[in-house]
């Protein structure tokens, strides 16, 4: 039995991981944080999160013993909770550099998964397209991605990793081939990738990567049909967090890993 506090637990994917925690005999929910100030504060976890009456409140800080931290915030957030020095799972996105150095410094000394797609199907689906990258050499690769209309950050941050899993198949950096959407006069440079985002509805989660070559076009699709998807992921990377050394891990790391 691992122990989580759930951090940004009044979110969409907060709340879907309280309740996949709620559900799990192997997880036990230690608590929820919130926003500091939120009118959150004080209320149910389980009724926060449509499982019925936990008796656990959410709070502003973690509880003592509070086991993983499995955050899904803002970035300014997320580093800001790196000074609790416990095991976590970040699947915050839109992390600067300098962001996510903090968090590389932090896993010094505590186990922290960091991974912008909690789902098994993206995570394995880098290997094909690092692959079909490398060997499609001279196809031109774009990437659209879909998300719903309360996203804040753009591109994805599975879109970011997609692009890097088809740069690494061609021994190059995503920062050098990246074009985000294209406007006017702009004519597509050999080995450029193009990276383009969509916003509407209540779109969970699509991500394309398309090569297009002179007489074929091969594409591969994921769709995300529920956060929960995420949310048992963030549970699995949580179980690995939790027995883990120090270190930053991905959730190639936590798949590959037994159990
Ligand atoms: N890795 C993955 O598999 C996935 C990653 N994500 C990422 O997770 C993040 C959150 O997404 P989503 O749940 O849709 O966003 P939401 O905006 O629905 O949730 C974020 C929550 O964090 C809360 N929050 C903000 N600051 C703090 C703080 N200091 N302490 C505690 N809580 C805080 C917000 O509160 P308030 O509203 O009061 O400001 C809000 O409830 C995004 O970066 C998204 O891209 C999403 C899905 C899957
Ligand atoms: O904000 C979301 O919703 C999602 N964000 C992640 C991302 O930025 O890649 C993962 C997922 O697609 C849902």
């Amino acid at each position: 039995m691992i122990r989580v506090t759930v951090v940004g637990a009044a979110g969409r994917m907060g709340r879907e991981v309280c309740r996949a925690a709620l559900e799990d005999p192997g997880v036990e929910l230690a608590g929820g944080v919130v926003e500091p100030g939120s009118p959150d504060v004080g209320a149910d976890l389980g009724e926060l999160c449509g499982a019925g009456r936990a008796g656990l409140a959410a709070s502003e800080e973690p509880p003592e013993d509070a086991g993983v931290l499995v955050e899904f915030t803002t970035p300014e957030a997320t580093v800001e909770h790196l000074s609790y020095r416990l095991p976590a799972v970040i699947g915050t996105t839109g992390l600067s550099e300098e962001q996510r150095a903090r968090v590389e410094e932090a896993a010094r000394s505590v186990p922290i998964v960091l991974a912008p797609n909690m789902s098994a199907g993206v995570n394995l689906l880098l290997g094909a397209v690092r692959e079909l990258a490398e060997k499609l050499a001279g196809y031109d690769v774009e990437i659209v991605e879909a998300h719903h209309r309360g996203k804040r950050d753009a591109p994805s941050g599975t879109a970011l990793l997609l692009g890097r899993a088809a740069t690494s198949g061609r021994g190059q950096r995503l920062e050098d081939v990246a074009v985000y959407g294209r406007e006017g006069v702009s004519p597509r440079r050999e080995g450029e990738i193009g990276i383009h985002a969509l916003r509407g509805g209540a779109v969970v989660g699509e991500h394309r990567v398309i090569f297009y070559g002179a007489g074929e076009e091969v594409e591969v699709v994921h769709r995300a049909l529920s956060r929960r998807t995420f949310a048992e992921g963030a549970l699995r990377a949580a179980r690995f967090a939790a027995a883990a050394k120090p270190g930053l891990y991905t959730m190639q790391d936590v798949l590959s890993a037994r159990g």
